[in-house]
Formats: structure tokens, sequence, C-alpha cells
């Protein structure tokens, strides 16, 4: 039966109809009231780091085999952040606000253990959308980067996310780096008026010392499986030996196993509770930040005001149109803050070709997720040189011109 009743069910009824002629762009979709979340999409990037200890643990552990495995551990720790803290939070899965072009998402997680966190999130292109972001841990020495953007298509009343991107870790202390790729998802629940992710398919996460993990999802009803099932095995190059399976549901426990024999159970709810991630109160943030820029948004959603949703979204909207008009007659273009689109990354194309040739010569299958488009409008690359000019005050007069225009613009 419908989780929906009256008015919402009615419009929840339109949406899926118009949902029907979708044409693959999801920001595009003008979702119902209910279904919409205040929280923009660039603040995704956060959930790759909610736990920092497991974020850093690699780091610490001098057994290249070792770390390999607690990479695996962290990765797999991430998804349950990703793809259901929303529905668990808020009953469902949302629609997060489309980002602007240049829309920020900047804040550190402290943990008492492993120091500061940083992360740095960037809407680098709007059409398509694409979020970059880099999260690091000085301290230790790990730094994660990548990019994303989303391929949907809707088919039998669910809607098909193919993502395109990579995430990049590198351990500085090891000069050791780890390609991961992205899951595909489907939305399922959709008819029921309560929407929400189920990974599929499979990726990979292969290090340049020489060990390859594949991580395989399935859903409920799939050969009796339960709902968001994964197992992984974790491979060593040289050998070809499997070395660990990790397996269960990445929403609730994960079972780490030698051969047959079981090492561990690790889950991700109460008793490895997340990390609040620290943000600047509003006042003091960029005119770019996100909760900054969406704050009349974001309050016309909580008091269920759609009529001044609608209308603070399109000041936002047009806004953006305007300056992307005046950039084409001036032939300039938005200036990245903190990355730049690069046509190709050595270290992750030797990465990509190591795991195409350990699934088809060692593992005798055709190479997963390598099809996918890892490039969406080039590979984002951190460019610490932008982040030392930021924090160092070099550009200071572009950050605050950038700030004045957007807030000139949408006044
Ligand atoms: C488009 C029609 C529509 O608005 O339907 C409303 C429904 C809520 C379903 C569509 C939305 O579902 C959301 C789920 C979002 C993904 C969740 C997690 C991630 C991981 C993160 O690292 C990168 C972004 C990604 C893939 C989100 C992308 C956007 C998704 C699919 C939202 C859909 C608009």
């Amino acid at each position: 039966a419908s989780a929906l009743t009256g008015t919402a069910k009615s419009t929840w009824a339109s949406f899926l109809k118009s949902i029907a002629s979708f044409n693959g762009d999801l920001a595009s979709m003008t979702a119902p009231p209910f279904i919409l979340s205040k929280t923009s999409l660039v603040e995704y990037s956060a959930y790759w780091t909610e736990h920092p200890k497991l974020f850093v643990a690699p780091a610490k552990e001098a057994d290249p085999e070792k770390r390999a495995l607690l990479v695996l551990k962290w990765f797999l720790s991430t998804l349950k952040q990703q793809y259901s803290s929303r529905s668990e939070k808020l009953g469902s899965e949302k629609k997060p606000l489309n980002p602007f072009l240049g829309e920020l998402f900047l804040g550190h997680w402290e943990d008492e253990e492993v120091g500061k966190t940083v992360l740095i999130s960037e809407q680098v292109s709007h059409h398509p959308p694409v979020t970059a972001y880099s999260i690091f841990n000085e301290k230790h020495g790990v730094k994660l980067q990548g990019y994303n953007g989303q391929k949907a298509g809707f088919a039998s009343m669910t809607i098909n996310v193919k993502q395109v991107g990579i995430a990049r870790l590198r351990l500085e202390k090891w000069d050791e780096e780890y390609l991961i790729t992205l899951p595909a998802l489907h939305i399922e629940g959709l008819v029921y008026g309560s929407p929400f992710v189920e990974l599929e398919k499979s990726t990979i996460i292969q290090s340049s010392t020489g060990f390859f993990a594949k991580i395989d999802y399935a859903g409920k009803g799939w050969v009796g499986g339960k709902s968001n099932s994964v197992t992984a095995e974790l491979y060593d190059n040289k050998t070809g030996k499997l070395l660990y399976t990790i397996s269960g549901q990445w929403t609730k426990e994960l079972v780490v196993k030698k051969a047959k024999t079981e090492l561990e159970r690790f889950e991700h709810g109460e008793k490895n509770p997340t990390t609040a991630l620290t943000i600047k109160p509003i006042e003091e943030q960029d005119p770019l930040e996100s909760r900054r820029a969406w704050a009349k948004v974001g309050a016309a959603i909580d008091k269920g005001d759609y009529d001044e949703t609608g209308i603070e979204k399109s000041k936002i909207e047009n806004a953006q149109r305007e300056l992307r008009k005046k950039e084409k007659e001036e032939g300039t273009a938005w200036e990245r803050r903190y990355f730049t689109a690069v046509d190709k990354v050595d270290e992750v194309d030797a990465l990509v070709e190591r795991a195409g040739k350990f699934m088809k010569g060692v593992l005798g299958i055709t190479p997963v997720c390598m099809d996918e488009p890892a490039k969406t409008n080039g590979v984002w690359v951190f460019d610490t040189k932008k982040y030392d000019d930021v924090v160092s005050g070099r550009k200071a007069e572009e950050v605050r011109r950038a700030g004045e225009t957007v807030l000139e613009a949408t006044e």
C-alpha cells in the first residue's frame, strides 16, 4: 500500500507520470515538495569520511596486505553513510538541491585520536552536474580526492543511476595510491512514494602496491539475497591468491574472513557513531558556501512553504543563468577555486590498466566498471597550488570578487 495519502498521493502519482518522460537529467526533474531536501548535492562528499579513524587507519599499518584490507574496510564503511543515511534520518531518499557552478562545501572533522581531517567539496560543473572533492588528514598523510557525476535513466518505475568519476586514496607515508570506482545504483520504492537507494553490479579497488579488490553488490530478491548485500574479495595481484573476503549487508554488519576462518565482524550502527562535521556558522561563510547560498531556500523548505521555495530557488537559478550569459559575452569562464580538469592522470591510467589485466588474466572475467566513462568533462584533480593561494590569502581579491558577483546577481 502506498505510504502516501491525500494530496501527497495525487502529486506523487502525477510526479511518477512526469518521470516516465524522464530525459536523464535528474536535476531537471521537478519533484513534489515533500521529497525535496534542503541539502545540496555538493555536501555529499562528506559521506566519505564520517568515520575519520577508519579513514586514517591504513596509514598506521606497516604490512601492505593488512593496509589494503583496512582500505577496503574503510570504503565499505562509507556505503551506509553515502547511500542510506538519508533514508534512515528522513524516512526515505530525498531529492538534493542541484548545486550551482562554484558552490562550495567546506568543513573539517576533529577527532581526539587522529586529529583534523579537512573537507573541500566544489561543484566544478553544472551541465552536467559534477562534484569534485579533496579530503585530507595532514597529520597521517592520508589524502582522498575524486569527482563524480551521474547518468540516470528510468525504466519500469525505477530510476537507474550510473556514477561517472573515480576516487583516489593516497597514503603519503607508504607512497601508495588506491584507485576506487563508484557503484551503480537504482532507486526503489518510487511507486510507494518512499524511494530508497539500492546498489548494484560491481566496483573495484586497485592499489599501486599490488592488491586488488572486487566488490559485488546485490539487493533483495537477488537469488534470495537480502537488501543492501555486498561481497568483497581482496586479491594479491602478483600471486592471484584470494587473501580476504568481506561480506554481509553494507547497512548492517559485515564479516571479514581469511580463507574460510572468520576474523572479525564490524558494523557502523550505534556502536561506531559517526563524527560530526564542523562547518563555519552561516554568517561567517563565504557567499559561495552551500548553506549560506541556499539559506532562504532551506528556510522555505523547513516551513513547508513551497511557493517561497520556488521563488528563492529561481532567484539563484536566474542569477546563475545571468552569470553564464555574461561570461559568454565577455569570453570568460568561471574560475574553479580548488580543482582543475586535466585530460589524463598517468597514475590513474596505470592503476586502471593493472586492474584490467588482473581481471582478464587472473580472474578470467571481463573487466567490470572499467567501461564506465571515468571521465566527466575531464579528470578533475585537486590543485594544491590553488588551495595554497586561497589559504595564504594570495587569492583574497578573487575570492571576495567571486562572492560579490554571486551576491549581486542574487539580489
Ligand atoms: C529525479 C526524480 C526525483 O527527484 O526522484 C526523487 C527521488 C528522491 C529519487 C531520485 C533521487 O535519489 C537521490 C539519491 C542520490 C544519490 C545518493 C548518493 C550518492 C553518492 C554520492 O557520493 C554521490 C551522489 C549520489 C550518487 C546521489 C546522486 C543523486 C541521487 C541519485 C538523488 C536522486 C535525484
